[in-house]
C-alpha cells in the first residue's frame, strides 16, 4: 500500500473542501471529474496575488483515460492537486467521485511495507474483511497492474515502476473510483514508463468503474488515452479525445517552429 494512495491521501481522509468546491452539475452526463472555472493563486511575501490557474474547467466521463499536458509550469500538478483536494481552489468549484487517490511521482514515496502483498493489503485494514477477502481483493489488484507474480517479493527489489504499479494496485485494491496520477513515469526508464502506462490501462480496461487522469509531458503516451486537456499559462486552452490533442499540440509545435525559424 502506498502512502499516496487511499490510506493517506483519500478523499474520505481529507478535511471536506469549502461547501462551495464540491457539486455535481448534472448526474445524467456520467462523470468521474468536473472541474468549473477553477482558479488558484498564491500569495507572495511581498503582498502580491499570483494568479496560477485561471478559470479551469474540465469534464471526465467515468470510465476513462485521461492525460493532462502542458508545457512545464503551466499549473498541471497544481489542477490535480486541487482535484485531489490537496488543495483548495481559490475560486470555482469541483467534483470528483470518491473513493479517488493520488499517487506521487516519486517511486521512492509509494511503498511502505518489506513486501508487495503486505503492501498492497495495508490499506485494507480499515474495511473489517476476512484475510480471504483481502487476499483476493490483494490478488486481482496485482493482476490487473500486471504485478500477481511479484507478490512475495521483496519492495526493495523492485523497479521504479514496479513500485508504481504497486501503488496502484493499493488504491484498486481499496475500491478505488479516480485515479490521480502525478508525471509516474518521469523517473523511469523507457520499459519501466510503459509497464506503468500499460498498467494504468488494463486496470481501467478491467473495470467500468475506475477513471484515471494522468498528468504528462510525453506526447507518446497520448496514444493509451481517451482524452487528454492541454494546459498553457494556468489556463485549460484545449480539451477532447487524444487524437483531436495531439494534432492540436503537434500544430501548436510547428508554429512556434515556423516563428522562431522566421
Ligand atoms: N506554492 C507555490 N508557490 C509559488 N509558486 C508556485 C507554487 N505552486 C506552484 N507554483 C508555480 O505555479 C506554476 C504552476 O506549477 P505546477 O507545478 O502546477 O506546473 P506544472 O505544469 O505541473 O509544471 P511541471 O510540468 O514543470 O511539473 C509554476 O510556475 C510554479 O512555479
Amino acid at each position: 500500500m502506498a502512502f499516496s494512495t487511499l490510506s493517506t491521501f483519500s478523499a474520505n481522509c481529507l478535511p471536506p473542501l469549502h461547501a462551495t468546491a464540491l457539486f455535481r452539475s448534472n448526474a445524467t452526463e456520467n462523470l468521474a471529474i468536473e472541474g468549473r472555472k477553477l482558479s488558484f493563486s498564491i500569495s507572495t511575501k511581498q503582498g502580491q496575488t499570483v494568479p496560477i490557474l485561471k478559470d479551469c474547467s474540465l469534464t471526465i466521463p467515468v470510465g476513462q483515460f485521461w492525460m493532462l499536458l502542458g508545457p512545464n509550469g503551466c499549473g498541471k500538478s497544481t489542477l490535480l492537486k486541487i482535484l485531489a483536494g490537496l488543495l483548495s481552489p481559490t475560486k470555482g468549484a469541483v467534483f470528483v467521485e470518491r473513493p479517488k487517490s493520488y499517487v506521487f511521482q516519486n517511486p521512492d514515496h509509494q511503498v511502505v511495507m518489506p513486501t508487495v502483498e503486505a503492501d498492497v493489503a495495508f490499506g485494507l485494514g480499515k474495511f473489517n474483511l476476512t484475510s480471504d477477502e483481502v487476499k483476493l481483493r490483494v490478488s486481482k489488484a496485482l493482476d490487473a497492474v500486471g504485478m500477481l507474480s511479484y507478490q512475495q517479493r521483496s519492495v526493495q527489489t523492485l523497479s521504479g515502476g514496479q513500485k508504481q504499479r504497486v501503488a496502484i494496485a493499493g488504491a484498486l485494491a481499496e475500491a478505488c473510483k479516480v485515479l490521480l496520477l502525478d508525471e509516474l513515469t518521469t523517473f523511469l526508464d523507457e520499459t519501466d514508463q510503459l509497464g506503468v502506462i500499460k498498467a494504468v490501462r488494463n486496470s481501467l480496461d478491467s473495470s467500468e468503474e475506475v477513471t484515471a487522469l494522468w498528468v504528462t509531458h510525453r506526447l507518446e503516451e497520448l496514444e493509451y488515452a481517451d482524452g487528454a486537456v492541454y494546459m498553457e499559462d494556468g489556463r485549460v486552452v484545449k480539451h477532447g479525445d487524444a487524437k483531436t490533442i495531439l494534432e492540436f499540440i503537434k500544430g501548436r509545435q510547428s508554429a512556434y517552429i515556423k516563428q522562431i525559424n522566421s
